[in-house]
């Protein structure tokens, strides 16, 4: 039992509690090796978990420590039992599920657990309180068609909420851009949204009306949309901060525009100089106004899961602004992992609790790519069956008051991606890697996006042969 609980710990846990056991380590590690060479790990052996189980019961952002002697917490998604180091344990689902080979070693001594172990796998070999040994061809094709089954089932379960159609909102001009520090030529910024444009991109957020004290490189807004305002095929949305940007971007053409409020009070003041609340009372003027012009307004959460400053956010303060902005008006709520610290541990409360004031269909996904989660965290809501998804080409990006915040996930890691799991999105992934390349090449570095890397490596290769 002891050994048991042992396996299921890291390293330092387990140290401490062989200690605390008086087993010597090196005993235990001795034993343990040895009983992995007697039983390898074969393919027809590999744990069955469901992704979103996998997800949850590896992922530390799940688990809360409660300070038990041994580090163990509590994984807060769905009650299970697990320990600081990502592994959480449902004792006996862990031993089915992600050791089953050891079922024929360890479990037979103990009658009971042994029948629930078999139950499981809807064959019984208990008859009477007694268990059958012998096992005919037909309980083995029996077995294999159930399994198939279940296979079929738990893939079924993977993929049946992913939505058929992910609408991509491009944020590379906007997101992508603010926060270079060398000014990037306006004609270069037109010719960027062209060619996103071009790419089939349903909207590309085209700029910012922000203060240029506050964001330099967006000064020339008024410029970059009068020349693209009519181009054809996407929408092309502008941030407001405010009713003087709102007018400014009308002025300039602009049919559609965002507002930007926060989760956590210190990035809304590092961000927008105001507190939650005043931005909320700012933002009911700018939705009022562009109600009367009959313009679409849409509304961004930043620091969905943490903040630069406050630390980890909780779930209740994300679905309050995102409420608030979906009462006033704002069409769609993007919310955003601004300094891309969530995993999908954390991502999924978050929408939880977001889901259960703002409809769905009414709710987008941002995610910065800084500890490089932004894809699992995308699946994970598409499953919870969010079908609108930020991104930015060549993985640009980062808030000039997130410090430390990386580049938004990259466009075409998600149109890879996405076409991977056969859903459509209607970008041409090789307009999109042109217009990456485009930009990037202005910047003077390499794109962020892996899908770039490798598919202009692969193109390169093919034109040798
Ligand atoms: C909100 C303000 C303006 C408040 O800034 P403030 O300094 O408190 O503003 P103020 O009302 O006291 O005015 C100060 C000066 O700014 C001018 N001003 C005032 N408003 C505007 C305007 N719209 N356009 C142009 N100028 C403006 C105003 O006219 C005045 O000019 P002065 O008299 O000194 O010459 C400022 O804090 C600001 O512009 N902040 C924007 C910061 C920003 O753009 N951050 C990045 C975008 S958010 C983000 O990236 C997150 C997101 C959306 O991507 C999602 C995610 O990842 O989480």
């Amino acid at each position: 039992m002891l050994a048991k609980k042992a396996l299921q710990l890291c390293s330092w846990q387990r140290t401490k509690l062989l200690r605390a056991s008086m087993i010597p380590v090196s005993t235990f590690e001795f034993a343990s090796a040895m009983s992995s060479m007697e039983e390898p790990l074969g393919l027809d052996k590999l744990p069955s978990m469901s992704t979103i189980d996998r997800i949850q019961r590896f992922s530390s952002g799940a688990c809360r420590s409660s300070g038990d002697e041994l580090g163990m917490g509590h994984c807060f998604i769905d009650g299970r039992n697990c320990s600081s180091s990502n592994s959480c344990e449902d004792e006996s689902e862990y031993t089915r599920d992600t050791f089953p080979w050891r079922r024929h070693t360890r479990g037979l001594a103990n009658g009971e657990s042994f029948m629930r172990r078999t139950r499981s796998t809807g064959v019984s070999h208990v008859a009477n309180g007694s268990i059958r040994h012998s096992r005919n061809f037909s309980d083995y094709q029996n077995d294999a068609q159930s399994r198939n089954k279940d296979v079929r089932g738990r893939a079924n379960k993977f993929l049946k909420d992913i939505p058929a159609f992910v609408k991509i909102v491009e944020v590379g001009p906007r997101d992508g851009l603010q926060n270079e520090k060398t000014i990037v030529p306006t004609d270069i910024k037109i010719e960027l949204i062209r060619r996103l444009v071009a790419s089939g991109l349903p909207v590309v957020e085209a700029t910012s009306f922000v203060s240029p004290k506050w964001v330099p490189q967006l000064a020339d807004a008024r410029d970059v949309m009068k020349a693209v305002h009519s181009l054809e095929g996407s929408k092309l949305p502008v941030l407001t901060p405010n009713l003087k940007g709102f007018e400014a971007a009308v002025a300039a053409g602009a049919k559609e525009v965002a507002v930007f409020a926060s989760a956590s009070e210190s990035f809304s003041k590092s961000n927008i100089n105001c507190s939650i609340e005043e931005s909320i009372a700012r933002y009911r003027v700018v939705t009022q106004a562009a109600k009367e012009h009959s313009i679409p307004v849409r509304g961004y959460v930043s620091c969905v899961v943490g903040c630069p400053v406050e630390g980890p956010i909780s779930p209740a303060k994300v679905a309050f602004v995102a409420k608030a902005l979906h009462d006033m008006g704002c069409y769609e709520i993007s919310l955003g992992d601004t300094i891309g610290v969530g995993t999908p541990g954390t991502v999924v409360p978050m929408l939880e609790a977001v889901m259960a004031v703002v409809p769905v269909e009414k709710l987008a996904v941002h995610f910065h790519d800084t500890y490089g989660q932004s894809l699992p965290n995308i699946l994970v809501s598409l499953q919870m069956g969010i079908s609108t998804v930020d991104s930015s080409v060549a993985g640009l990006g980062g808030c000039p008051y997130a410090k430390g915040a990386t580049g938004n996930v990259a466009t075409e890691d998600v149109v890879y991606m996405l076409n991977g799991l056969g859903v459509k999105t209607n970008v041409d992934l090789a307009k999109l890697l042109a217009a990456g390349d485009f930009i990037s090449k202005q910047l003077g570095r390499a794109p962020v996006s892996k899908a770039a890397v490798a598919l202009s490596r692969a193109v390169a290769d093919a034109s040798k042969i």
